[in-house]
């Protein structure tokens, strides 16, 4: 398990998302975005939203289970982008950490645009443009992985009460 964690928050992933958008809009523009299912699936709509973006594509590469790295399968290929090898399509995930995910995109749609809101640094040479790099120690929590919970007062955690 990774040792760091960095938290984010919905309100954060919405005003990153939309720095993406920012950095995106002045690169399009754009035939329509490939979403990297599931954690591209929100980033994709806050950044579809920004850039007046309705024709939405999805691709799902499954590699993870939890924190555990397997191999990557194309559980679903980005069908309307592959004829144009995804020539003015932007290809939308939440963050790139080994760059394993994708790598396999790459394959598929060599031509496409590739934007994560998160980037570490292994993965940082297969996405174009992102919004913020953390150290590859660090494991992101996103927001729909979490949930708000109870932490006792430092004074009785530290009394181990
Ligand atoms: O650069 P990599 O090492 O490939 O890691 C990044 C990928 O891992 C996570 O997806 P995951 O495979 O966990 O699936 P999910 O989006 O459905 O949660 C994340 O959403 C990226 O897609
Ligand atoms: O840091 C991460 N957070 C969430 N999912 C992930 N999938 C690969 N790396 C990460
Ligand atoms: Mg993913």
């Amino acid at each position: 398990m990774a040792p760091r964690y960095y938290t984010v928050s919905w309100d954060q992933l919405h005003r990153d998302g939309k720095a993406l958008a920012w950095r995106l809009v002045e690169r399009g523009p754009w035939q329509g975005i490939v979403a990297i299912t599931r954690g591209g699936l929100i980033p994709a709509a806050i950044v579809a939203r920004e850039l007046d973006c309705r024709m939405i594509e999805s691709a799902s590469i499954v590699t993870y289970d939890e924190e555990v790295k397997g191999d990557p399968v194309v559980a679903k290929p980005p069908a309307a982008a592959l004829e144009s090898q995804g020539e003015h399509w932007l290809v939308l995930d939440d963050l790139v950490d080994t760059g394993t995910t994708l790598r396999v995109v790459r394959n598929l749609l060599p031509k496409a645009h590739y934007a994560t809101v998160y980037a570490k640094p292994a993965g940082k040479p297969l996405v174009d443009t992102f919004v913020t790099e953390v150290s590859q120690d660090t494991w992101i929590l996103f927001p729909w992985d979490t949930e708000q919970q109870f932490v006792p007062p430092i004074a009785k955690a530290a009394a181990g009460k």
